[in-house]
Parts: structure tokens; C-alpha cells; sequence
């Protein structure tokens, strides 16, 4: 059977005007990653049914507005959620935000919105994102928790150590040609092995500095 192949991208989300139409289960899943980005989050909901929604309203993390949902409430917004129990209102929604070219996602046809969530599995700046398409979330589910297994908790300080390497040698190598043979060097060290042994002892500035300095031959 066709189906639409999804473009995966990652969106930064920093400071940006996320909209939520609805207070239940979903919009609680969804602010929270959102929230988690360092977004914007706005609610439009006549009630929260999600008890942590009404904390985070309370405290103001997020802005709650308790009506229904009206057209301009997509005024401004970079993406929005259409979560409510009602699905030809969320129809009405993503095509409403789709002809002012802002991102809809609609929990309850996924098909009808413009980007969907994958399931997303975290070690520091290590993302893996699975997703069946919406064929079936459970699916994707069981195999993020098989990547789990695989993937430990030594890739936040690598990728740490990977991320701080690459930004000095950008910054600091002029040659390109000495750049590529100081990335291929550093893609090589087996850091994750020291690091799973224990006694890693995160990389500081001076020790990437030696190391950039020492490594520039063949
Ligand atoms: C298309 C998509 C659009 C989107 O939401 O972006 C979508 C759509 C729908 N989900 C439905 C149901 C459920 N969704 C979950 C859970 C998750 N759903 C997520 C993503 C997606 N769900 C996108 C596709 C992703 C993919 O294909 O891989 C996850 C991965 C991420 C997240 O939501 O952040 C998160 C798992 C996080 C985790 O545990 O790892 C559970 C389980 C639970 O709640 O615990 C159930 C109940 C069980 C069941 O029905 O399978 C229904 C039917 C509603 C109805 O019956 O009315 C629709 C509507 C439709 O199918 O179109
Ligand atoms: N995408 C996904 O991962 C999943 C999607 N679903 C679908 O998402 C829908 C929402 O699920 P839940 O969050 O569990 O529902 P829920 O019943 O917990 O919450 C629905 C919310 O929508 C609000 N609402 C109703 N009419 C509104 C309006 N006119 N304007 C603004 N807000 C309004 C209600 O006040 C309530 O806060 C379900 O109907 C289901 O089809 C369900 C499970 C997972």
C-alpha cells in the first residue's frame, strides 16, 4: 500500500511559540518534550484534564488559556498540536494552520497533519528516533527499548568529548587538509571502551589543545 515517506528532521525549538489545542493525555506528552526543548508553550483547553498540565499552568511554565479553540489563536505560532477528543476539530485545525504554512501535528489521524513524532531515545546529544510512519507507535516503542540496551549512557560524555574536539580543530586548524587528518584521528580513538572500563576522566581544554597540537602529521 503507498504511503507518504516522512522527512525526519530536528527541529530547535528554543524560544520558539509552540501551540497545544486541547488538556488531555496527548498534550501532556507533547508539552512536556516541548518544554524539554526550551520552547514557548501555549494552551488553548476550556479544561486541563492532565493534572501535570495544571501544575505547569499554575507555576507558569506554560501559558494556559481556558476556552475553546479559535482560528487566531494560530496567529504567530511556529507549530501547533491538535489534541483534542474532537477529530474533525482537529481535522479543522491542521487544515486551518496548514494555509498559514505553520507545522500541525494532529493526534488523532496523524496522516492529516504535516509532521508526526517519532519515539525518542536520549544519551546527551546521541538522538535516535524511531518511527513505523504511523503504522503502529507500540512497534516503535519495543525498539527503543532494545536500543537502550545497546546504546549505554557512555555516549553523553563521548559525544561531549567528539563535540568539544570537532568545534576546537573547526576553530583552530586552518588547513583543511590538517583538519581532515586530525577528524579522521579523533572518529578513531576508542573513548567509549575507556570510558565503559571506568576512570574516564572528561578531556579539558589544555589536554584537547596538546592533542590537536601533537596529531597534526600523518
Ligand atoms: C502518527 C502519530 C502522530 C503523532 O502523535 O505524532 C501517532 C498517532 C496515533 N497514536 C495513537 C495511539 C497511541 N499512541 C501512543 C504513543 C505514542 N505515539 C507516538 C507517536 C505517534 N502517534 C505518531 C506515529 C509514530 C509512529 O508510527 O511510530 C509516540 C511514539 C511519540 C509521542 O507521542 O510523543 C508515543 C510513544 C512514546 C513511547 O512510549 O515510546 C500510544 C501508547 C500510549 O499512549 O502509551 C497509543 C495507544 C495504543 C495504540 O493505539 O497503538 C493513535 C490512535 C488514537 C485513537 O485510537 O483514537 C493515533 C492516531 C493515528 O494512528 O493516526
Ligand atoms: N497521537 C497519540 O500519540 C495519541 C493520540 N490519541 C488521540 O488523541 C486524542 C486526544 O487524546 P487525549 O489527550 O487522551 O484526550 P483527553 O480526553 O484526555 O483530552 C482532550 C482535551 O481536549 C480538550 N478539548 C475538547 N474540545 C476542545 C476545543 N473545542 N478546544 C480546545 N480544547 C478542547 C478537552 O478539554 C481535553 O482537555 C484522542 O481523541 C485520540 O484520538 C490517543 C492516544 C495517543
Amino acid at each position: 500500500m503507498a504511503y507518504d515517506e516522512y522527512v525526519p528532521v530536528l527541529l530547535n525549538c528554543r524560544g520558539r511559540s509552540c501551540l497545544i489545542i486541547g488538556g488531555g493525555k496527548v498534550a501532556e506528552r507533547k508539552a512536556l518534550t516541548l518544554l524539554n526543548a526550551g520552547a514557548s508553550v501555549h494552551i488553548v483547553s476550556p479544561v486541563l484534564r492532565s493534572e501535570a498540565l495544571q501544575h505547569l499552568a499554575k507555576s507558569k511554565v506554560l501559558q494556559w488559556t481556558d476556552r475553546k479553540y479559535r482560528p487566531n489563536d494560530l496567529d504567530g505560532a511556529f507549530l501547533v498540536h491538535a489534541a483534542t477528543d474532537d477529530s474533525q476539530l482537529n481535522m479543522k485545525i491542521a487544515e486551518d494552520a496548514d494555509s498559514l504554512g505553520i507545522l500541525a501535528n494532529v493526534a488523532s489521524n496523524g496522516e492529516a497533519g504535516t509532521f508526526i513524532y517519532p519515539t525518542v531515545m536520549r544519551r546527551g546529544r546521541l538522538t535516535l528516533a524511531i518511527s513505523t510512519s504511523g503504522a503502529g507507535p507500540k512497534v516503535s516503542h519495543d525498539i527503543r527499548e532494545r536500543l537502550e540496551e545497546q546504546f549505554g549512557p557512555e555516549y553523553e560524555d563521548y559525544l561531549d568529548l567528539l563535540y568539544r574536539m570537532r568545534s576546537m580543530i573547526r576553530e583552530e586548524v586552518e588547513s583543511a587538509e590538517v583538519r581532515r587528518r586530525l577528524l579522521d584521528k579523533v572518529y578513531r580513538m576508542d573513548v567509549l571502551s575507556e570510558i565503559r572500563r571506568g576512570g574516564y576522566v572528561p578531556w579539558n581544554s589544555d589536554k584537547i589543545k596538546l592533542w590537536i597540537e601533537n596529531n597534526q602529521e600523518e
